[in-house]
């Protein structure tokens, strides 16, 4: 494995073991974050094994397809933003060589089941033990306001259910707003010293297909299957200037789903803890997104470009949108909620 970083002394997994050492002395983690980010601050522990797209992959001995460069494997759709990060999509990536280079990292996959979307855990969890990051370890946080209603689902080995017990809200869309505050908390709290990555999802959902570590990477997210195909105009940002979340009508790169996001555990604590602030600056003004904590995560997208971009293959509704021959596989799609009956009771 790798434990000489060369010049990369500034990656975020040296930063998370001197960062953990430091967090007694300091409740203000995120300037320790920034006065961490010293090239010379080098530590050499088990995080520094594992590799992301920010370092030179060791790999071990490996038989593969090699890539051909005039047959370029998909030319229907877009693989690189101009900003060059990957759009992922089913035949622009090999596992067997993502899986070398990903292996022995910990995910962390946050899921939150309050009120009455406990029901969506059986099935949420079942499939992500057959699609999602299978042959690595995983930690599912569940957060939720009844710890009694998780349901016990038997997983593969390496992987465990920790159930975090939050309070809930009146109505939902304060429930999928806090969840920015909640994950910050805990990715402060205990994320950062249990996980490499956090993959923060929307429960009403279930994996149909493989989501494995090619979505890993610092900061990524994932194209809304809603707007793929539409231009700016037609992107449901918030307008109004008020709002924290504002964004002008010439800006804007893609549409993403608040459904589907991660990235590092320091980057996903960014994140969150900024859609949070920026929340409760909306709220102080009296003005709440249109789209909630999504419209906060596109603003947040926009001014910090994601180092991978997801294809709507991993996150689709087959009930509301007829699948496109350039979508090959559906990986994580919506499952049907009645919403009078489930939201706000
Ligand atoms: C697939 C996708 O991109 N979904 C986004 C979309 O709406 P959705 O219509 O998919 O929102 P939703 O009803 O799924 O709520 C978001 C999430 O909050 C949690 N929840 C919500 C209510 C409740 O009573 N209990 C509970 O646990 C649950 O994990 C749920 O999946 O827009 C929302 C904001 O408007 C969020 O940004 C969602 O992430
Ligand atoms: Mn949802």
């Amino acid at each position: 494995m790798v434990t000489a970083l060369g010049p990369y002394g500034s990656n975020v997994f040296s930063l998370i073991s001197t960062w953990q050492r430091e967090e007694s002395q300091s409740q203000d983690t995120h300037s320790v974050v920034l006065q961490r980010m010293q090239p010379e601050k080098k530590e050499s522990s088990e995080r520094d094994c594992h590799l992301d797209t920010c370092r030179i992959p060791e790999v071990p001995r490996l038989v593969y397809p090699k890539a051909q460069l005039l047959k370029p494997t998909r030319v229907d759709v877009l693989v690189m933003t101009p900003w060059f990060a990957p759009i992922i999509w089913d035949g622009t990536f090999d596992s067997a060589i993502l899986d070398a280079q990903f292996r022995n990292i910990t995910v962390g996959l946050t899921v939150f089941a309050i009120k009455k979307y406990v029901v969506f855990l059986k099935l949420f969890l079942e499939t992500a033990e057959k699609h999602f990051m299978v042959g690595h370890k995983v930690n599912y946080y569940v957060f939720t306001d009844q710890p009694a209603n998780v349901p016990q689902i038997p997983l593969q080995e390496g992987r465990q259910v920790v159930v975090l017990e939050v309070r809930n809200y009146k109505r939902w869309q304060d429930i999928s707003m806090h969840r920015m505050e909640m994950i910050s908390n805990f990715s402060q709290q205990r994320f950062l010293r249990e996980v490499h990555y956090l993959v923060c999802l929307d429960v009403d959902m279930k994996f149909s297909d493989h989501v494995g570590v090619e979505i890993l990477a610092p900061l990524f997210g994932t194209l809304h299957p809603g707007f793929y195909r539409g231009d700016r105009q037609s992107f449901t940002y918030e307008r109004r200037p008020l709002s924290q979340a504002y964004i002008p009508r010439d800006e804007g790169d893609f549409y993403y789903a608040g459904g589907f996001f991660g990235g590092s555990v320091p980057e996903v604590y960014r994140l969150t803890m900024a859609c949070h602030q920026v929340m409760m600056a909306d709220q102080a003004n009296g003005i709440e997104a249109v789209w909630h904590d999504e419209s906060h995560l596109n603003r947040y997208l926009l001014y910090h470009k994601p180092s991978k971009v997801l294809s709507p293959e991993y996150l689709w509704d087959e009930h509301m949108l007829q699948r496109p021959p350039l979508l090959r596989k559906l990986r994580y799609v919506a499952v049907p909620k009645n919403h009078a009956e489930i939201r706000n009771r």
